[in-house]
């Protein structure tokens, strides 16, 4: 198969240090054929679990009669993923456009979507089933074919795809975007994957692997290091590492699609009309069962927005734990792209306070200033600047009264919005990490005035990224003390959340909130 293979791996480095860590989550949302669920999501299957199946459902179709053009849907997800693989493009920016330029709406976008997403996050097992059925290591593949591979594979063992249409779509499409002899290839391949259930597969492929971690990581799809650093967060956090399991199933099952109603700024009869649903989780969450979000005038105002509800809370327990004195100067540090500053900006406005959104990165600034376009429009006191968090303290001390530090991190925590991050993180971005986020909180501990509070936010669960910056700046600071913040990490009904942990700082988890899995410690200055 001198087009389908070569000699070495060959792949570019597909790593891009990002700091991205909005919310992400358009385009997350699958849709369309159910994936199946199991394997790697607590209980995929659909398919007899053991050994060999029976009879399959083949195609009547001769090889020559098979489609040559590959159909909108699958062609958008390929040409997706050859993006992320090739350029270093985020599926969550890049699926929307080409969506779009496909002219591809409802159930074919839905189609797509979950085909880009779940091909993503399943890349690991699915490369493992891949290299047993091809025979040959998953690497040796050229990208390109191995692409099709993955996507006819996900058809196969995770979505309800009947086998000869998954087939043929995907011989189809590596004969229009690599070449005949690649289809040919791709079709024996593919063949052999429908020989198993995807119970089977994971049985097969993980089978004498002795350790419990390996295994897991293969199982569920993800980088053998993230499993042991979530492990080790789980423990770390008061819960069992029995859990692990339901974590990682939980990173590979798409998050809801929630939406911040920003306070004062959307009515809630507006968003019951456009088919939202109060979500339990906090009191500004709602929950857009289907549709797009973009359709609703209050996300396209700035009045609401889409934001994971973890993201919510952590601005709205900065916002509402007590103060003694003034409450008028807050600071967001990191703002970009804004989320959270959109929802304290209007906290803000309703306690006439100010907002500074600050933000290092020129273009991510000037997505705050657009996500805070509705807050401003109703007249809140925002300003929007450029610069280094790190040097806000030493130029402003002691000037605010509430700081949110929502720092550049690894964004473990959001690993089912951002399906390929777990493959393109390492273990070099936590040390690359560490000086800054400890830098940016003792900036902010700086520029907040005494008996002022500081939150510590991160998407992600990683002991190093979490409690062990906060012990750190700690050690070398008298004047400042940790708050318990969960009392103030509050539901719809206005009950602490469960299970997060036991204090003073929170973690969310995916499995246990069906939230992102964010960090947050609260830090009052004396
Ligand atoms: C986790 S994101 C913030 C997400 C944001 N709070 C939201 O809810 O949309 C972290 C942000 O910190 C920014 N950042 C990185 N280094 C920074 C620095 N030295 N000073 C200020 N911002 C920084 C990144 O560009 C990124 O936009």
């Amino acid at each position: 198969m001198a087009d389908a293979g070569r000699g070495g791996d060959g792949r570019r480095d597909e790593r891009r240090g990002d700091g991205r860590h909005g919310d992400g989550q358009r385009g997350g949302r699958g849709g369309g054929p159910a994936p199946r669920r199991g394997a790697s999501g607590g209980g995929r299957e659909g398919r007899p679990t053991g050994g060999h199946r029976g009879p399959r459902q083949r195609s009547a179709q001769t090889p020559g009669q098979r489609a040559r053009t590959a159909d909108p849907a699958r062609d958008t997800a390929y040409t997706v993923l050859r993006s992320v693989h090739e350029d270093g493009a985020y599926a969550n920016l890049e699926l929307p456009r080409a969506l779009l330029r496909a002219r591809l709406r409802g159930r074919d976008a839905a189609f797509a979507t979950e085909l880009t997403y779940g091909t993503l996050r399943m890349q690991g097992l699915y490369d493992a089933v891949v290299a047993h059925a091809a025979d040959r290591a998953a690497a040796s593949i050229d990208v390109p074919v191995l692409d099709v591979l993955r996507l006819g594979v996900h058809q196969l063992l995770g979505m309800r795809v009947p086998d000869h249409a998954a087939v043929s779509s995907t011989v189809a499409l590596a004969r229009q975007h690599v070449s005949q002899g690649a289809g040919g290839f791709v079709n024996a391949v593919l063949r052999r994957v429908t020989e198993r259930g995807a119970g089977a597969w994971v049985e097969l492929v993980t089978a004498g692997i002795e350790d419990p971690i390996a295994r897991a990581a293969l199982e569920h799809s993800h980088p053998e290091w993230i499993v042991r650093a979530l492990r080790a967060a789980l423990v770390a956090n008061g819960l069992p590492d029995t859990e692990l399991p339901q974590l990682l199933a939980a990173h590979n099952t798409p998050g809801p699609l929630t939406l911040v109603a920003r306070p004062g700024l959307v009515a809630d009869a507006e968003l019951e009309e456009a088919g939202a649903t109060p979500s339990p989780l906090a009191p500004t969450a709602w929950t857009l069962p289907s549709g797009d979000p973009g359709d609703l005038a209050s996300v396209r105002e700035g009045r609401a927005a889409v934001q994971d509800a973890g993201s919510q809370l952590l601005a709205l327990a900065l916002a509402s734990a007590p103060l003694d004195g003034p409450d008028a100067r807050w600071l967001d540090l990191c703002a970009g792209p804004g989320g959270k500053a959109g929802l304290l900006a209007a906290l803000a406005h309703q306690r006439g306070a100010s907002l500074h959104a600050n933000e290092v990165s020129p273009h991510r600034a000037q997505l705050v200033r657009q996500t805070l376009s509705g807050a401003v429009e109703a007249g809140a006191d925002v300003t929007v600047t450029v610069g280094d968090g790190r040097e806000v303290g030493a130029n402003e001390p002691d000037s605010y009264d509430r700081i949110l530090v929502d720092a550049p991190c690894t964004g473990l925590g959001a690993l089912r919005r951002r399906p390929e991050a777990r493959w393109r993180r390492t273990p070099a971005d936590l040390t690359e990490l560490g000086p800054l986020q400890r830098d940016l909180l003792r900036s902010a501990l700086d520029a907040v005035r005494p008996g002022g509070l500081v939150a510590w936010a991160t998407c992600s669960p990683h002991i190093a990224e979490t409690h062990l910056v906060v012990k750190d700046v700690l050690k070398r600071r008298d004047d400042v003390e940790l708050v318990d913040v969960r009392p103030f990490l509050l539901d719809r009904g206005g009950q602490p959340l469960a299970d997060t942990g036991e204090g003073p700082w929170a973690q969310l988890w995916p499995h246990r909130h069906d939230t992102d899995g964010m960090f947050v410690a609260l830090l009052r200055k004396r």
